[in-house]
């Protein structure tokens, strides 16, 4: 049989999406997330995601990224999924829903879905640099010219050294472009290469701007299109974080994939 999917992309992070409340799609064959996330043989995404049903929330989604393992929070998934559920008449304009690390919350007002982040405890300095996590681990770098860095090569070596390639990070490049906007090129753990954009990195990123003496809300450009990430800080911490931009449906089409049924 085959299985419909949706593409759908949030400031250029892009998702293949699955209403899964309507198949069996076997939520354990990375091979096959990993396949349908190939840009060559596949619909070719940064991950998939699968809107499923959830007896407490309006949907569960479950998030892998394109190398076919589950993934922790992913900001634009997330923002993609709610758009996903208000197109599907799950919801209407606002959502609570269940995701990696947890119930969420998100309010859809025209082209843009705002999106509650969980509370941050705490942000760690390494050298210069910063280690939070925002529902997925990222490293954050200031820099000059972040048009300039080849993020692979620099993104790489933190991901994978001693510190972190056992459980991986995100690794973000940030610019201060002026007094209440910044520039963020991410390496994508799950990935493993740059993406146009990531909406946990790029809250991350804004935070630790917060740090630097930037206000909320923050705006950020990243390759892929323009977010705003609001916060209040805390002693060592952020509270009330929304990560707020556009998401939309770009295309659907259908897969011959004889292993799922539909329900
Ligand atoms: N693109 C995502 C982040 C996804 C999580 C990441 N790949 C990881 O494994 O930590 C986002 O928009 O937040």
């Amino acid at each position: 049989m085959a299985i419909t999917f949706y593409k759908y992309q949030g400031t250029g992070n892009d998702f293949v999406m699955v209403d899964n409340r309507k198949h069996n799609f076997p939520t354990d064959d990375e091979a096959l997330v990993k396949q349908l996330c190939d840009r060559r043989t596949g619909v070719g995404a940064d991950g998939l995601i699968l809107l499923q049903d959830h007896p407490d929330y309006d949907f569960e989604m479950v998030y892998y990224n394109a190398d076919g393992r589950v993934g922790s929070m992913c900001g634009n998934g997330a923002r993609c999924a709610v758009r996903f559920a208000r197109q599907l008449g799950v919801i209407e304009d606002v959502a609570c829903f269940l995701a990696a690390d947890g119930e969420h919350q998100a309010s859809v007002e025209r082209d843009l879905i705002q999106l509650k982040m969980h509370d941050v405890k705490s942000v760690e300095q390494i050298g210069q640099d910063y280690y939070l996590n925002t529902g997925s681990p990222h490293y954050v770098r200031f820099v000059e010219n972040v048009q300039e860095l080849d993020v692979y090569k620099e993104g790489r070596a933190i991901r994978y050294n001693d510190r972190f390639a056992a459980v991986g990070t995100n690794v973000n490049f940030v610019e201060r472009i002026s007094e209440d906007e910044i520039f963020v090129r991410t390496y994508e753990r799950g990935v493993e290469d740059e993406t146009l954009s990531c909406g946990t990195g790029v809250t991350a990123a804004a935070l630790v701007a917060g740090l630097q003496g930037f206000k909320s809300p923050v705006k950020v450009k990243t390759l892929g299109g323009e977010l705003e990430v609001a916060f209040e800080q805390t002693g060592d911490g952020f509270k009330y974080i929304f990560l707020i931009g556009p998401a939309k449906q770009v295309f659907s089409g259908s897969v011959p994939l004889p292993q799922i049924q539909q329900i």
